[in-house]
């Protein structure tokens, strides 16, 4: 199946005059004439298929918003290739936007002084959505989304969480193939944000539609996302699946066990461990919890737990699992080594 978006060396490059300080700063600005350039995004290499739900993710500044900006056709790419829906977006700008739907988090697409309805009607005229289509596509999105309580409310007086729901109505109603998140759940409460992630995983789920999302909630991505594309300064960092990313860059897991009471010294039961052939690292054993790190490429959490058992019968254990916030933080500091 042909990808649905695929970027080769995308590039794009801001260009702004360079601004001089001191008393006749504005002056010296306007006359060198020089300018200063910005590499937003520096060579991008990335397909994504049809039903794929995809995170895009990177530091302040990697590049992430210039390129969903440039796959909706907003900014003309300084260079490289772009296909979305077998289209250049920038150049079909109307065709293009038939076929995808945005959220931007910091901003709505909705008209601040009409009632939200009014912007949905205004949509669906833009759209050219047949009545029947227009309003089958927004009673199942109002029921889905719980908008009715405020569909008639001018969107300025919508709270955060309602003002993100309409604009998920209205990024969906003319079901596009491709839906676009920039930060949805910036700012959002935990129920809002959880309601956010079940609407988006139905619509890929039901309907197919491909997502790219961009966030700097890593719960959004553990909930919603196999597959990560990681940028910084511009370039991939990092493109595969997220169980994959986190067994490079965080391959061990952590055994807490609550040993079973003994009458022996506090640590003796660790040091048992350490002088055994085990294949697992002892962290602690403090007040009968013993902590132990193990790679989990190597040895799996059955064989560890038998290991543990072996010496020091347990209670109780837990696995802790890696954070993806670790696994990210690492990568990116990873970058000035690569
Ligand atoms: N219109 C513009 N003119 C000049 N520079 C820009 C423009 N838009 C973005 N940039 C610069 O391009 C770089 C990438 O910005 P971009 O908004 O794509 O980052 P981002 O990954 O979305 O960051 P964040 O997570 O903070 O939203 C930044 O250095 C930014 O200052």
């Amino acid at each position: 199946m042909p990808p649905v978006i695929r970027a080769e060396g995308l590039t794009k490059h801001f260009r702004r005059p360079r601004r001089f300080d001191g008393p006749f700063g504005t002056l010296r600005t306007m006359v060198t004439r020089q300018y200063e350039e910005t590499r937003a995004v520096n060579g991008v290499d990335f397909t994504v298929s049809a039903g794929e739900l995809v995170a895009y993710l990177g530091p302040n500044g990697a590049g992430k918003s210039t390129t969903i900006k440039m796959m909706t056709g907003v900014l003309v790419p300084t260079g490289g290739l772009l296909e979305v829906n077998g289209t250049v977006p920038w150049r079909d700008r109307e065709r293009n936007a038939m076929h995808i739907g945005v959220v931007f988090g910091q901003r709505s697409q909705l008209w601040w002084d009409l009632p939200l309805i009014d912007s949905l009607a205004l949509l669906g005229k833009l759209y050219r959505l047949p009545g029947v289509a227009y309003r089958r596509n927004l009673d199942r999105l109002v029921e889905l989304l719980d908008v009715t309580p405020f569909l008639h409310q001018p969107v300025r007086q919508l709270s955060l969480g309602q003002r993100m729901r309409g604009d998920l109505v209205a990024a969906m109603l003319h079901e596009p193939r491709i839906l676009y998140l920039d930060e949805p759940t910036i700012g959002l409460d935990a129920v809002a944000k959880v309601r956010m992630r079940d609407f988006v995983a139905e619509m890929n789920r039901d309907s197919g539609t491909t997502v790219v999302l961009t966030t700097h909630d890593l719960v959004d991505v553990e909930t919603l996302c196999d597959r990560v594309v990681v940028i910084d300064s511009g370039r991939v960092l990092y493109d595969g699946k997220l169980a994959d990313l986190k067994a490079r860059y965080a391959p061990h897991r952590i055994l807490v066990a609550q040993l079973a009471p003994e009458p022996v010294p506090a640590g003796t039961r660790a040091d048992t461990l350490r002088s055994s052939r085990f294949p697992g690292e002892v962290i602690s054993e403090k007040d009968g919890v013993l902590r132990v790190r193990f790679e989990a490429a190597r040895v799996s959490a059955q064989e560890i737990i038998a290991a543990v058992n072996d010496h020091c019968p347990m209670a109780d254990l837990t696995i802790l699992e890696p954070d993806l916030e670790d696994v990210v933080r690492t990568l990116y500091g990873d970058r000035g080594a690569a």
